[in-house]
């Protein structure tokens, strides 16, 4: 078990936004996780890399007791994360974005650096600085920068929101060459993406799990239909 997740709760005032939620994933395991808008899902990621602090229950990680852990502690551990807007450097050049990002020895990281942007597919890009780049390039480049700090976990909060068709398929792409020893937690809308990454996909709805099961039972589910009765997933 990489991450272990017990009765998470995260109150704001009245609203739950989650409620006593439960998730394992194996080491190596794609999770997807979706829900319609409110659903509690950006909440969970930012509870497990460290970003809120929950109002009830626990968090494990790797063996360790994470739940009051800042998240700079957790991104050493080996939670790495992406943002719904990218996190980047806008000044800084995608190549040195990357190698902020992986907090080593600048000296021995530099081809490291190159490395990462190859995997993510801005080989060429290397030199330009982020703000020049698309939207799709910046996402591209935070997916390269949570890489290196060689995560055993990999949070990814709507990787797909905002890029045009032709970008989906390149992230799809991205996504299946992703190392199969890092564990990966996906909150995403585009359900064609989800159905074709994840091993299993855990449902939200108003802050509660409602379902968890294959890419097949969750097609099939009544309660995921009923989570989106209404909703434009
Ligand atoms: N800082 C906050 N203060 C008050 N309410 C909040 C805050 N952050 C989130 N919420 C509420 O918590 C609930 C869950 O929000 P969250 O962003 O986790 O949902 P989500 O499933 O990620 O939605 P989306 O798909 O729209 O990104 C929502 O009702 C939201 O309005």
């Amino acid at each position: 078990m990489i991450l272990r997740v017990e009765g998470l709760g995260r109150r704001y005032g009245d609203l739950a936004a989650l409620d006593g939620v439960a998730l394992e994933l194996q080491p190596g395991e794609r999770r997807a996780l979706i829900g319609p808008n409110g659903a509690g899902k950006t909440t969970l990621l930012n509870l497990v890399a460290g970003a809120l602090r929950p109002t009830a229950g626990r968090i494990d990680f790797a063996g360790r007791d994470v739940t009051r852990m800042p998240p700079a502690r957790r991104a050493r551990l080996g939670i790495g994360r992406t943002h719904q807007h990218p996190a980047v450097w806008p000044t800084l050049s995608a190549a040195d974005n990357v190698l902020v990002a992986a907090r080593r020895p600048w000296g021995r990281l530099r081809a490291g650096a190159r490395e990462h942007l190859a995997a993510v597919g801005l080989a060429d890009q290397a030199g330009v600085t982020a703000g020049a780049l698309s939207h799709g390039q910046r996402r591209q480049l935070e997916l390269a920068m949570a890489l290196a700090g060689a995560p055993r976990l990999l949070l990814l909060d709507e990787p797909a929101a905002g890029l045009a068709p032709p970008e989906v398929e390149l992230l799809a792409g991205l996504l299946a060459a992703l190392p199969s020893d890092v564990a990966v937690l996906l909150v995403e809308h585009h359900l064609d993406l989800v159905y074709g990454f994840a091993d299993r996909v855990t449902v939200l709805h108003s802050g509660r799990h409602v379902h968890t099961g294959t890419v097949a039972e969750t097609r099939r589910s009544p309660e995921v239909a009923a989570a989106y009765a209404g909703v434009k997933p």
